[in-house]
């Protein structure tokens, strides 16, 4: 039988400072059984890897959170893509690697450095500010919902929709709790935007819609589709924008590279995501009696992915915990890896690149100037302020 450790991995002592946990897991064995959920653990990158690339094996049809869409009723109707596997996957899929790929992106790639530029001059009025809500905020959701062609009101629900999607990927604890009371609210204001009269022509959204005129989905999949891009596409980018500020200001050094060489900023933001993994975790659940490193896990069993551990196993990479931008991260599963690899990854990398771009030119010196605080999220490793102070270039 494997190892198995009795931790609360959504323990709020856990979530707020995961890397001790985590260490722990790797070494414990390549799969851990945790009776807390009586859930498989993968921590080790060799894992993790393995079973994000054998969907056969390691299905998401059954939800990729800890509740098992067999046995119990969702919170929301599935998505078609996120918790979808072959064949009804595959439509879904090859119409959004379309809409968001980065062919497609060249048209807005101007104007989000623009965005960017304008925003950064703004808020560099002040030499001291929160940069989780002046810039890894402000900065998404001044370009993405313009994207997506969504009206101007209605925005402010995005955020913590998200936030308790990711939280629902958990188990039932305080925070999924705390989130529920608005989920009725939240999710019709969510669904209202997915509904074709209320996207302008040219973004994502009508552009899905589209997709279903020409037969490539169904009318009745294409609001799930565009749920897809509200659900996934904000507070991703929020946290990994802060996760990369975060990096920087603590890492001075690192800064000096990017101002120096700008173009660092692709691999800037990738070597971010894999050390700060903004999606710390996502389950699978065994399609059969499957086994992995010599461990037989029982059909139905969930296992429990552990995305940043993997970021951080020595066993994988060198000086895990250094954010380095001399490193090649591309291998990183902060995306995940395979069938289901993140198909806004070039959205993101876009925003990334802009904002620091226009940070890169602008700012000389960033430090932090108050212990930056946590927001706690089941999923999401995330920032609810980071006070810091720069230096005009
Ligand atoms: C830094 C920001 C982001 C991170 C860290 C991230 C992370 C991930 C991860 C780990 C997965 C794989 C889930 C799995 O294997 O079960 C994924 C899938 C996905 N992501 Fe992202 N994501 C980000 C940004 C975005 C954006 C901006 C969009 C939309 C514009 C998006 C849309 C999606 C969708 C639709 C899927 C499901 C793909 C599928 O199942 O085929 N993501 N993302
Ligand atoms: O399709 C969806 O609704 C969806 C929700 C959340 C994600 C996380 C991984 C970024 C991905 C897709």
């Amino acid at each position: 039988a494997p190892p198995s450790l009795s931790a609360d991995p959504f323990d709020e002592e856990i979530l707020q400072d995961p890397l001790a946990f985590q260490a722990e897991l790797r070494d414990a064995g390549p799969v851990v059984h945790l009776p807390r959920y009586d859930v498989y653990g993968l921590a080790r990158y060799e894992q993790v890897h393995t079973a994000l690339t054998d969907w056969q094996s390691f299905q998401s049809g059954a939800g990729v959170g800890l509740a098992n869409f067999r046995h119990e009723k969702p919170w929301r109707p599935p998505s078609l893509l996120l918790e979808a596997d072959p064949p009804r996957h595959d439509a879904p899929r090859a119409v959004l690697t379309k809409i968001l790929g980065p062919r497609a992106l060249r048209r807005l790639r101007e104007a989000w450095h623009a965005d960017a530029e304008a925003l950064v001059d703004e808020v560099l009025t002040d030499t001291e500010f929160d940069a989780v809500p002046a810039l890894a905020q402000a900065f998404p959701l001044r370009v993405f919902p313009d994207a997506v062609g969504l009206p101007r009101d209605g925005r402010e629900h995005l955020l913590p929709y998200g936030d308790h999607a990711f939280n629902a990927f958990g188990p039932q604890n305080a925070l999924v709790a705390k989130g529920t009371p608005r989920v009725a609210e939240l999710s019709g204001r969510v669904n209202a935007q997915c509904a074709r009269d209320n996207l302008t022509d040219g973004g994502f959204g009508a552009r899905i819609w589209a997709a279903a005129d020409h037969g490539d989905i169904t009318h009745e999949q294409a609001p799930l589709v565009v749920r897809s891009l509200l659900t996934a596409g904000v507070d991703t980018t929020v946290h990994a924008l802060a996760a990369i500020i975060y990096a920087f200001a603590t890492h001075p050094d690192q800064w000096q590279r990017l101002r120096h060489d700008p173009a660092l900023a692709r691999v800037a933001f990738d070597e971010a995501v894999r050390w700060e993994s903004p999606v710390q975790t996502f389950f699978r659940t065994a399609t059969t009696d499957v086994e992995i490193a010599g461990t037989a896990i029982p059909e139905g069993r969930k296992i429990l992915m552990f995305l940043g551990a993997a970021n951080r196993d020595p066993r994988r990479w060198t000086s895990p915990d250094a954010f380095d931008l001399s490193r090649d991260p591309s291998a990183h599963v902060g995306f995940g890896m395979g069938l289901h690899q993140c198909v806004g990854q070039h959205v993101a990398r876009l925003e990334a690149e802009a904002l620091l771009t226009a940070l890169a030119r602008r700012v000389r010196h960033i430090e932090p100037t108050a212990t930056p605080a946590r927001h706690l999220n089941n999923t999401l490793r995330s920032w609810a302020s980071m006070p810091i102070r720069i230096a005009r270039a």
